[in-house]
């Protein structure tokens, strides 16, 4: 599926370079309140608006790379004008101090590393199907967030509000466009980045998403954890095998060169049963295997998207609960957006 979204959007969607930032001048109406998280590209903090005295959180851009800040500034802008359901909500963007700032929403976060051991069924399912609604929305016109981790999953447990943050890294997609291959987090890296394949697509958070579902269905912290680019390539061989990653390579002419002798063996494809323990076979049923096994494929094309996932039967206990059609007394509400 290539749909191309942007060029029936137009220029003004996408053209991100182009695009003037009109700061808005009352930078002393946020305080900060307290340091949330930091990295590379920028500062995170949560604070007050001293106008609506609601909380909200504010990203201080680090003045690394310009093209940038107007690249998420730009997403932020479209996801904000359309209903895209569970994306964070950008308030204001501000001058503070010189640095620009963007000031989002704020969410009563659990921090994932506590809250997915927890998990019960009905919530992985529940979550699970906030976040396809998403990216669903958000592929649909046009954007690829390329780096969905847990990490960048708000959870508001009490409220079950779900909210996409973290849009830095996002990108507009273009048909037959090369787009660069470092960018996401490692152990969510797709396939087509680890064998340096630029012409990738919305696909590309698809098997993010398969390695979060594995991640929650199986109880582990992260499903493939390598210690490097080369090695996260080996933990997915290991696990879907060596025959149809050589099939993937030859399908779209990629030559992929490795010194790495463990890359050169032959590893058979394992059943996703054999993750199956005593403390996830509750969570592992087998339409929950199915869906992760169409997930989880090293030919992008093959991965089911956003929508296809969303229909899944493996949603059906929470699809028919929205519609009233069951009278299941489990509270595992679907779509409250
Ligand atoms: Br945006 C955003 N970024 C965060 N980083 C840490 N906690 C965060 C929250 Br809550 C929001 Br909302």
């Amino acid at each position: 599926m290539s749909h191309d979204a942007c060029s029936l959007l137009g220029k003004s969607w996408y053209d991100y370079e182009n695009f003037h930032i009109d700061w808005s001048q009352d930078t002393d109406r946020y305080e900060v309140v307290r340091r949330l998280g930091g990295g590379k590209y920028s500062e995170v903090f949560e604070g007050i608006d001293t106008v609506t005295s609601d909380r909200c959180v504010i990203k201080v851009l680090k003045p690394v790379a310009p093209k940038k800040i107007k690249r998420e500034i730009k997403v932020l802008r479209n996801l904000c004008g359309l209903p895209s359901p569970n994306v964070i909500g950008l308030l204001d963007v501000v001058q503070s101090r010189g640095n620009p700032s963007l000031v989002m929403e704020y969410v009563e976060n659990v921090e994932w590393k506590r809250l997915f051991p927890r998990l019960t069924a009905p919530e992985i399912q529940y979550y699970t199907s906030q976040l396809l609604l998403a990216l669903s929305a958000v592929h649909d016109v046009g954007i690829i967030h390329r780096d969905i981790k847990p990490a960048n999953i708000m959870i508001d447990v009490k409220q079950r509000k779900l909210r996409l943050i973290d849009w830095g890294l996002a990108e507009f997609y273009h048909p037959n466009v090369d787009y660069h291959i470092r960018v996401g987090s490692r152990y969510y890296k797709a396939p087509e980045l680890l064998v340096g394949y630029k012409r990738y697509d919305y696909s590309l958070d698809m098997w993010s998403v398969g390695c979060m579902f594995a991640s929650m269905i199986f109880r582990k912290e992260h499903f493939f954890r390598g210690s490097d680019n080369d090695d996260q390539l080996l933990k997915i061989m290991k696990t879907l095998g060596t025959e149809e990653f050589d099939s993937y390579l030859k399908t779209y002419n990629i030559h992929f060169e490795t010194e790495i002798d463990s890359l050169l063996i032959n590893y058979p494809k394992q059943p996703w049963t054999r993750f199956i323990t005593a403390e996830n076979r509750h969570l592992a049923s087998s339409d929950a295997l199915d869906l992760l096994g169409k997930l989880l494929r090293y030919d992008h094309h093959e991965r089911l998207t956003s929508k296809e996932a969303e229909a899944h039967p493996y949603f059906n206990s929470i699809r028919l609960e929205a519609s009233g059609k069951t009278d299941s007394a489990s509270d595992s509400g679907f779509g409250s957006t």
